[in-house]
């Protein structure tokens, strides 16, 4: 018998500290991509990077640490106001997949992370 305790994504990954150095570049893409950069003109700077830490911590499995609001309620006013759709939520996994394949992270490894990302879409888009 064989008795897994799979280690988390976020640990393979390298943790908090690999958390941090994927912030900044995670960041700095989806605000200079043109197709989504507009949802973020009204998030405050300091509020969007504890985003991308919970987003991020998330996206590898690791503890959410996250008592904000669900990503139905958080995401709702961007859906029916700005109408996001799957085109915008392609965009942000592919902004964190350069970033992850920029930080040396395997394909196979951003592979389970865009998987986790799936998991989430039809919730972030209210569906
Ligand atoms: C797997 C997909 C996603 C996850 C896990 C995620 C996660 C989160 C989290 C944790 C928050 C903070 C909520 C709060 O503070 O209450 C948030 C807010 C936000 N998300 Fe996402 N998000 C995802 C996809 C997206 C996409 C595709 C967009 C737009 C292209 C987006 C734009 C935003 C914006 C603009 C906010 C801030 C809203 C505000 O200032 O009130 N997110 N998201």
């Amino acid at each position: 018998m064989t008795t897994t305790v799979a280690m988390s994504l976020y640990e393979k990954i390298g943790g908090a500290p690999a958390v941090d150095a994927a912030v900044d570049k995670f960041y700095d893409k989806v605000l200079a991509d043109p197709r989504i950069k507009h949802f973020f003109v009204n998030t405050d700077m300091a509020k969007q990077r504890q985003h991308q830490k919970t987003f991020l911590t998330w996206a590898f499995g690791g503890q959410p640490g996250y008592n904000g609001r669900g990503m139905r309620e958080a995401h709702k006013p961007l859906v029916d106001k700005l109408g996001l759709n799957d085109t915008h939520f392609d965009a942000v996994v592919e902004n964190l997949a350069t970033t992850l394949s920029e930080l040396g992270v395997s394909d196979a490894l951003i592979g389970e992370v865009a998987k986790i990302a799936e998991s989430i879409r039809d919730e972030v888009l209210c569906r």
